[in-house]
């Protein structure tokens, strides 16, 4: 359990882990490289470790150096039949993802994962990859882990995933390595694009276009991999430090692809002062300081296009949105209901429980601002996000607030409470 008292300020100079999206792709390309990927900055998180654990299953060899982990890149060909099922645990990425390359093995592969997982829909990556010539089985008529897979004999294929999502199309990507023709994925609104930025930088023959990302016929060629710290984990820092007027922070080091940078736009809609500093560019990912300054926010209405720019960091939009002027809108946020938990439901019933005014809509929520925040015990539903949304809310309320099962939050920040610490004097 963990608990958060009020705080009067964010104060001080941090770093976040490395960013989750760009570990799990460093892990998984660098395996299918010809010669060795060394990665510099990867996240020490449960779910990057499910990644190399499925990848060693796979007959990878990866060598943890503490400050670098090293991968013996076996070629697009060279991945072995895994002598058990392998578990992707919490990871939707790792399952998603690894499906795609798994689509182009002639062997056969169970997947599964732990509860949360196995709830989460896979027909929108099954769907796609049969099509290309792979059989995918899984719970469900297919549609649930465990999946079954026997790849191979892939053909290209134009496609636009009826959601827009990053994993789904990371996964057609990816089994495009291993089909004959081209590979096309379209989509409306932009998704994360780190799954095409890593492929060029490893050589890739892939074009991307808005709107369009087309890969034809490819090598890998494993190199050196930087990855930068996580902007959906600065985001709960970031999101503290802003809604508290004297508050100043510093984040170094954090990635900041145009297409994970909803949330800096989203906070100075709503009031925030943000700068950025010292920006570098590694692989083709930028990254940057982030500086903010303390205000009172307002309320605004976060929908559209913006969405899957900061998908991931709704849950603490909307604590600070109890906290800002007047009311705040999320809606064409549906995909929040097929995460871990259901991010809609679990931020709604939490926030309620806290003394936050505000409602479920079928597509987001409600947030009525200027609400006192009084403490207590809330649930984390298992679901790293939603525990570290809720600690953000403890540095806001009366009393404190005491987050149950609080150890998901592992699966992305495994230093969150140390963090906290160093920013805040009393704040755990
Ligand atoms: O590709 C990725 O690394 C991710 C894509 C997003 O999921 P969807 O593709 O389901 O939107 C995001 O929510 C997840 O945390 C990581
Ligand atoms: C949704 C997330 O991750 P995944 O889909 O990889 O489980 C997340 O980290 O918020």
């Amino acid at each position: 359990m963990l608990k958060i008292n009020k705080v009067d300020k964010i104060k001080g100079r941090i770093r976040v882990p490395g960013d989750k999206s760009i570990s799990h792709r460093a892990v998984m390309l660098s395996g299918i490289s010809k010669g060795k990927g060394i990665i510099e900055g990867f996240l020490r998180g449960e779910d990057c470790y499910r990644t190399i654990a499925c990848f060693r299953g796979l007959g990878v060899e990866i060598e943890d150096r503490g400050s670098q982990i090293i991968v013996q890149g076996k070629g697009l060909q060279g991945l072995e039949e895994a002598k058990d099922v392998l578990d992707a645990g919490n990871s939707g990425t790792t399952m998603r993802l690894l499906s795609g390359i798994l689509a182009g093995q002639e062997f056969l592969t169970v997947v599964t994962g732990d509860d949360s997982l196995r709830k989460r829909p896979m027909d929108r990556i099954a769907v796609p990859l049969r099509k290309m010539g792979a059989m995918i089985e899984g719970r469900d008529r297919g549609s649930l882990a465990p999946l079954v897979i026997r790849g191979g004999g892939l053909q290209g294929m134009d496609y636009t995933p009826p959601v827009s999502s990053a994993q789904v199309k990371s996964a057609v990507l990816l089994a495009g390595l291993y089909a004959k023709g081209e590979t096309v994925v379209r989509e409306g609104v932009t998704t994360r694009d780190h799954t095409e930025r890593m492929l060029k930088a490893l050589g890739a023959n892939i074009t991307a276009e808005k709107g369009k990302v087309s890969l034809g016929k490819s090598q890998l060629e494993g190199t050196a991999i930087q990855v930068p710290g996580d902007i959906s984990s600065a985001a709960f820092f970031m999101a503290a430090a802003a809604a508290k007027p004297g508050s100043q922070l510093r984040i170094r080091g954090v990635g900041l692809n145009p297409t994970r940078t909803g949330i800096i736009d989203v906070l100075r809609e709503m009031g925030a002062a943000i700068e950025i500093d010292n920006i570098t560019e590694s692989g083709g990912e930028a990254a940057g300081d982030i500086i903010i300054q303390g205000k009172k926010l307002r309320g605004i209405h976060i929908t559209g296009e913006i969405i899957p720019r900061l998908i991931d960091e709704i849950p603490v939009i909307a604590v600070i949105a109890a906290m800002a002027e007047g009311k705040t809108t999320i809606t064409g946020a549906q995909e929040l209901k097929v995460k871990e938990s259901n991010r809609i439901t679990s931020m709604v019933t939490e926030m309620k429980k806290l003394g936050m005014k505000v409602e479920e809509l079928p597509d987001g929520m409600e947030i009525e601002g200027g609400s006192t925040i009084t403490g207590g015990r809330v649930k984390s539903y298992g679901d790293h996000r939603i525990a570290m949304a809720m600690a953000v809310a403890g540095l806001f309320a009366r009393d404190s607030v005491k987050i149950q099962n609080s150890a998901c939050i592992g699966v992305s920040f495994p230093d969150f409470e140390q963090t906290v610490k160093q920013v805040t004097s009393h704040g755990v």
